[in-house]
């Protein structure tokens, strides 16, 4: 099938890769020149494990490629995708115009044939489907002076649910693929689209085996506004699982209980699930903040007060802070104090900082005046780049930025960290304080080998 993807982000450039890999014929359209460069040269502008390879294999064999000249490429698709950025504006609300300036370009570049589904991978405020259909007769309009026919196209929704750092992997083996358009013929062009997936008829490739026990994958079909509550709910859900284990931290560390013990007792029971009950320094990244908010603003808009979506954030912003409170009951002031931050990007496997919660902990320590020294194993180059504001310290490994660092605050938890030993950390430290906030150590093994350590909950 012949399919086009607005956007060569985390989103768009894992689909669109994994799409030509199953055999289809995928056009990336992208306005950064610099991602256009880098995919052409097979390089992946991104950190995500096996992209880079599927990427050079797709295009190598002719079924991927990348423009910046979407209307005219755009006419000739049988699906095209929105798969750009819908980033936050300050009330939270989700900014629109990237969908807009792509929902625009599908217009011009529409002619009737074939007949064309459009898309919504982005994550998108309910009713936004409406506003892709208004936006692409506008498009059209430009270029032809009247609407275009209401047969030639039709505007569905398909909200995706990868996570950075195994996006491929989730491509290829979702829990359910989620169709939401009202007409029929759409819904089975993109039934067609997903068929190797949802039948799991492909050869697994060699960066994504296939895990035992996968035979086909659900599909949610239904309409377009339930298609876009889908996405918001499961973000919500899964944003207050965590803060709701975070909250349980809270109280278990006043009584005296362990709160890795306790979501383990509670996460065998089936109807709560054991995933998502990691109790830490919170949640962050590129998602679960902004929808949580956007679905805030909807309900508002619609004079519904949701008290839990509200509650789910509350927690999350106190348990970034929760750190430094435990740094300051050891440090006392931590003014002129050197510590050491392990981990930036906002979870292991990603170079990705939008949101991070070290970004507030390191802001925070600068504030109160500590030098602040981070280490990541890929991250530190987009956090040079991208907040040349902080004023902190770059090490050149998670040793190094333990010299002379009175504490140390755990912010991601890269399975590489596992590798140095306990006591090398005791040693590197002037003080031996060690604040875990992802309970990445096991504290006992953490006091034997004499560091002052503190976790979440426990
Ligand atoms: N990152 C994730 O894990 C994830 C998962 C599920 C859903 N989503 C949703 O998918 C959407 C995209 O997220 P992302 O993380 O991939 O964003 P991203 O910022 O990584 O990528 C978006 C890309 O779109 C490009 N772009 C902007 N305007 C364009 C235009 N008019 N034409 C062509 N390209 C254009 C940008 O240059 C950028 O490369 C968002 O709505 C997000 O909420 C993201
Ligand atoms: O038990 C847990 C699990 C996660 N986190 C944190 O939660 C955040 C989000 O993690 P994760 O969901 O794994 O990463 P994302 O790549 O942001 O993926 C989420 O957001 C995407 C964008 O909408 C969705 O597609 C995915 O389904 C959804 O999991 C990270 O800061 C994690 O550290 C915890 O604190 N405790």
């Amino acid at each position: 099938m012949r399919v086009s993807v607005f956007g060569a982000g985390y989103v768009g450039l894992v689909t669109g890769a994994v799409l030509a890999d199953l055999g289809h014929h995928v056009t990336l359209i992208e306005v950064s020149e610099e991602k256009i460069a880098l995919i052409n040269q097979r390089r992946s502008p991104i950190f995500e494990e096996g992209l880079e390879s599927l990427l050079a294999r797709s295009i190598d064999q002719g079924r991927l490629s990348i423009t910046n000249d979407a209307e005219s490429v755009v006419g000739s698709s049988e699906v095209i995708f929105i798969a750009v950025g819908t980033p936050p504006l300050p009330d939270g609300e989700a900014d629109l115009r990237y969908v807009r300036q792509a929902a625009l370009a599908i217009g011009r570049g529409m002619h009737g044939h074939p007949r064309q589904v459009i898309v919504n991978k982005a994550t998108v405020p309910i009713g936004s489907a409406n506003l892709v259909e208004v936006w692409v007769q506008d498009g059209y309009r430009e270029v032809h002076g009247r609407a275009p026919s209401s047969e030639w196209y039709t505007v569905a929704s398909n909200p995706e649910f990868l996570r950075e750092g195994t996006a491929i992997f989730d491509t290829l083996y979702p829990d359910r693929i989620v169709l939401g358009a009202d007409e029929a013929w759409a819904i089975d062009r993109l039934q067609e689209l997903y068929r190797p997936i949802l039948e799991q008829s492909f050869e697994p490739p060699p960066e994504s085996p296939r895990p035992n026990g996968v035979t086909s994958v659900p599909v949610v079909v239904t309409d377009r506004i339930s298609s876009e509550m889908i996405k918001y709910a499961a973000n919500a859900f899964l944003a207050t699982k965590i803060s709701f284990a975070n909250e349980i931290a809270n109280i278990s560390e006043r009584v005296g209980a362990d709160i890795v013990q306790v979501m383990r007792g509670i996460g065998l029971d089936q109807r709560i699930g054991g995933r998502f009950l990691n109790a830490g320094i919170g949640w962050g990244g590129s998602c679960f903040g902004k929808d949580m908010a956007a679905l805030t603003v909807t309900a508002e808009e619609y004079g519904y007060q949701p008290r839990l979506l509200h509650a789910t954030q509350d927690v999350n912003r106190e348990q970034r802070l929760l750190v430094i409170k435990r740094l300051q009951e050891a440090l006392k002031p931590v003014k002129g104090r050197r510590i050491a931050v392990w981990g930036v990007a906002f979870k292991p496997g990603t170079d990705d900082l939008r949101d991070a919660p070290s970004l507030t902990i390191i802001e925070e320590l600068l504030r109160l005046g500590a030098r602040v020294r981070v280490y990541d194993p890929i991250a530190l180059d987009n956090l040079r780049r991208l907040r040349p504001d902080l004023e902190v310290e770059f090490a050149d490994s998670a040793e190094d930025a333990l010299d002379g660092a009175d504490a140390l605050i755990l912010a991601t938890e890269w399975p590489s960290f596992a590798e140095i030993p306990l006591a090398t950390i005791a040693d590197r430290l002037t003080r031996g304080i060690v604040i875990d906030g992802r309970n990445f150590w096991d504290p006992e093994a953490a006091r034997q080998a004499g560091l002052q350590y503190r976790g979440i909950g426990r």
